[in-house]
């Protein structure tokens, strides 16, 4: 029997509860300070013990699970190193930043412990265990950054256990890793934020600022809504890294100042082109990089059951529909209805029967 044991079941830590619980020869042990949180995660199935002793999670636990937020990381290793963990504990984290934590760890120098750097990279704008959910990570990236001391048997051990959350593992060192995320994560939600505070502004003497509001703020916002504890303490952990990056952020501002202060449209249609072009080239994580889908929009009438409907038709028709998204925004597709399927022939038969059959535009 394998024990985990969770300490911070929220959004992250609820999820990876939710992927071991019922696996065979595995006990998911929950961790929180307060009693509420310990009698909700028991009584919502999310774990299969509940207790507000950190000491008696820690000295039953095979695998630990940090999910704490960045900045309670180091507290909890702390923490840890006073207790009698098991012999050949393996303890990991979930944090958005890893350089301190893993640092942290090597400080330490757990006996008979060992500690794996680990961030899943996906997530959502909620938290909390209620916003927790088994399916988060199928497809995402999961990021381990093992030290050069750690046995590569402990990093299969985890990687082994991972792959009930369906995520690929990929290793990374840590620095490495806070450099590029915070570039591709860390640098967007701020930028996300500050956008939306930029508007909010405007909208405090005009209320048209925020009823206007179209899809393509809502796109680059989504972010924004973010949990603003959990952002506190990753931007405050990857400050070196995000100071360089504003710095880099303020030199493309200014060429768009530029290049619209000397009317220049060539010069702006080309910073359209070279962003269309690498965005082109971003694999969209919903489809997974293992398992591509091919996409078909339907611009279908908005009336009720037509979803059943086209749903009802496919199956009929054994044609396999892998995913279904309803697109708030038309602006950036022809259509509001996104049906994925798995190779492109059967992408094809159903655009052609659904036109056949409704009418509507594919
Ligand atoms: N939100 C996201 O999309 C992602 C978050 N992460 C990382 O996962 C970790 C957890 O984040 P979420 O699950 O999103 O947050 P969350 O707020 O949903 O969960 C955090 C949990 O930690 C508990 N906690 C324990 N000690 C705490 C303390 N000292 N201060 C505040 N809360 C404490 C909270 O009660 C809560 O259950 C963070 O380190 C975050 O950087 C990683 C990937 C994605
Ligand atoms: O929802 C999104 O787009 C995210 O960016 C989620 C996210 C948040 C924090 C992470 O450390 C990793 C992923």
């Amino acid at each position: 029997m394998t024990t985990i044991s969770i300490f911070g079941v929220g959004l992250i830590g609820g999820s990876l509860a939710l992927c071991f619980k019922g696996k065979p020869d595995i006990t998911v042990i929950g961790h929180s300070n307060n009693p509420t949180s310990v009698e909700n995660m028991v009584k919502r199935r999310i774990v299969d013990e509940g207790t507000t002793s950190m000491q008696a999670a820690a000295e039953a636990a095979d695998i630990i699970f940090l999910c704490v937020p960045v900045g309670a990381l180091e507290t909890y290793l702390e923490r840890l190193k006073q207790f009698s963990l098991k012999k050949g504990c393996l303890i990991t984290d979930v944090g958005s930043t890893k350089l301190s934590v893993v640092q942290c760890a090597e400080k330490l120098r757990f006996k008979d412990a060992y500690f794996i750097g680990g961030h899943p990279m996906a997530g959502s704008e909620r938290s909390g265990m209620e916003a927790a959910s088994s399916h988060l990570f199928e497809n995402a990236f999961y990021v381990l950054t093992p030290g050069t001391d750690t046995p590569v048997a402990e990093v299969e051990r985890l990687a082994k256990l991972l792959a009930y959350t369906q995520a690929q593992i990929i290793r990374v060192d840590a620095r490495e890793h806070d450099d590029i995320v915070g570039a591709i994560s860390h640098l967007p939600h701020m930028i996300a934020v500050a956008l939306v505070n930029q508007i909010r502004t405007y909208n405090e003497s005009n209320e048209l600022y925020k009823n206007l509001a179209a899809g393509g703020f809502r796109d680059i916002t989504r972010i924004a809504s973010s949990d603003p504890f959990i952002w506190r303490d990753i931007l405050i952990n990857n400050r070196t890294v995000l100071l360089k990056l504003l710095d880099d952020w303020d030199q493309q501002i200014s060429v768009f100042r530029e290049l619209l202060e000397k009317e220049d449209a060539e010069g702006i249609e080309k910073q359209f082109e070279v962003a269309g072009t690498f965005r082109k080239q971003v694999p969209d994580r919903r489809k997974g990089m293992l398992t591509p889908l091919y996409d078909i929009y339907a611009d279908i009438p908005d009336h009720p059951g037509m979803i059943g409907q086209i749903a009802t038709l496919l199956g009929k028709h054994r044609l396999n529909l892998s995913n279904l998204q309803i697109i708030e925004s038309r602006l950036d597709v022809p259509g509001v209805l996104r049906l994925s399927f798995r190779d492109q022939e059967t992408a094809d038969r159903a655009s052609a029967l659904l036109s056949e059959q409704f009418s509507i535009h594919v």
